[in-house]
């Protein structure tokens, strides 16, 4: 009899198994794929499809996972006072310029450079295509050419890039604000803090007259540390500071409010996702990945018990095989 029973257990989950998912790799370096194919079905098919690279030992493979949080973030050209949740749309109707998706797509994001936990907004990808290079003078021209600006200031290094062809296109003058003992000529200093260190900007006397209407620009604006120091150092000199532009805000950095009122433009915000993709990759995506795993080991182990626990008489024939194979 716990023959018989034990017989009909195995027979009944085998049959079980056979209908049940079931997914069959072919070798064992094919188990991620099935185990994520087998994961599919169980994950809601609106969300939105992100791709990453597991590594493995030799090589890396790709494997393609939903998840409910979007990687790319809204591209807007944004122009408010410090401190004041106000936007200015630009002329050309930025919310449908196509030229900001392509500014943005062109930006490449470079996880824990150059610390541990940095989003590093690595625009030099920008710089490699040519029509969201170009695209991005363009925009700025286009803010600017009819402000009367007369003085562009950019900050090194990465404001040396922009900077000067917004200011040839305008018909302004180019003034770099340096880094430490690099002018040649007078300077006048002025110490501020970065995301990641501390830092002085320099700035050469006469470069600037009282009156002259400043620009600054730079490509990213995080704290808001580097811009405050532009502002001070033209200020100082009695220019008077019209505008800060970038292409990129890391707005949960609260930079803008660091402006002493002054209003800053910029092309593109970086929300939280940016900075926290890689949290994404360890929380979100990862967890999903585990939820799913979890969901599989909970169908083996179900089956398991199925075909392993729910009789006793079942346990005590596997005792009785093993205890007569002792023997
Ligand atoms: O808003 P903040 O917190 O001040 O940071 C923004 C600044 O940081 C980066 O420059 P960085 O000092 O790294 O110098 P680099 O351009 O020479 O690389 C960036 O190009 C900005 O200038
Ligand atoms: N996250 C970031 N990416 C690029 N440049 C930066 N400067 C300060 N923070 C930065």
């Amino acid at each position: 009899m716990r023959g018989f029973f034990g017989a009909r257990m195995i027979s009944y989950g085998l049959k079980r198994m056979q209908s049940g998912v079931g997914v069959c790799c072919s070798s064992s370096s094919n188990w991620l794929f099935g185990l994520a194919a087998a994961a599919a079905p169980l994950l809601p098919s609106s969300l939105t499809t992100i791709s990453f690279p597991i590594s493995k030992s030799s090589s890396s493979s790709l494997i393609t996972l939903s998840t409910p949080l979007l990687i790319s973030s809204p591209l807007r050209s944004i122009a408010s006072a410090s401190g004041s949740s106000q936007l200015n749309e630009m002329a050309s109707d930025d919310a449908q310029d196509p030229r900001l998706q392509r500014i943005s797509s062109a930006i490449r994001v470079i996880p824990d450079f150059p610390k541990p936990g940095i989003m590093f907004q690595d625009i030099t990808t920008l710089l490699l295509d040519t029509k969201a290079f170009k695209d991005t003078i363009d925009l700025f021209v286009e803010r600017y050419r009819d402000q009367n600006i007369s003085v562009v200031a950019g900050v090194e290094a990465r404001g040396f890039i922009f900077g000067p062809p917004i200011a040839l296109a305008i018909g302004a003058k180019f003034v770099p604000m340096r880094k430490p003992n690099k002018l040649p000529g007078e300077v006048i200093s002025e110490e501020y803090s970065l995301e990641y260190g501390t830092d002085k900007m320099e700035m050469h006397v006469g470069a600037v007259q009282r009156g002259d209407r400043a620009l600054v620009i730079d490509d990213l604006i995080a704290t808001g540390g580097t811009l405050c120091a532009a502002i001070k150092l033209l200020e100082r000199v009695q220019a008077q500071v019209v505008e800060c532009a970038c292409v990129i805000e890391l707005p949960e950095l609260k930079g803008r409010d660091k402006l002493t009122g002054k209003p800053l433009f910029v092309l593109k915000q970086k929300t939280a996702e940016a900075r926290h993709t890689r949290d994404l990759y360890n929380s979100s995506s990862i967890s999903i990945l585990k939820k799913s795993f979890n969901n599989i080991t909970r169908r083996i182990k179900a089956l398991n018990v199925f075909i392993l626990t729910p009789s006793i008489e079942f346990c005590y024939e596997i005792d009785h095989i093993i205890s007569l194979s002792k023997h």
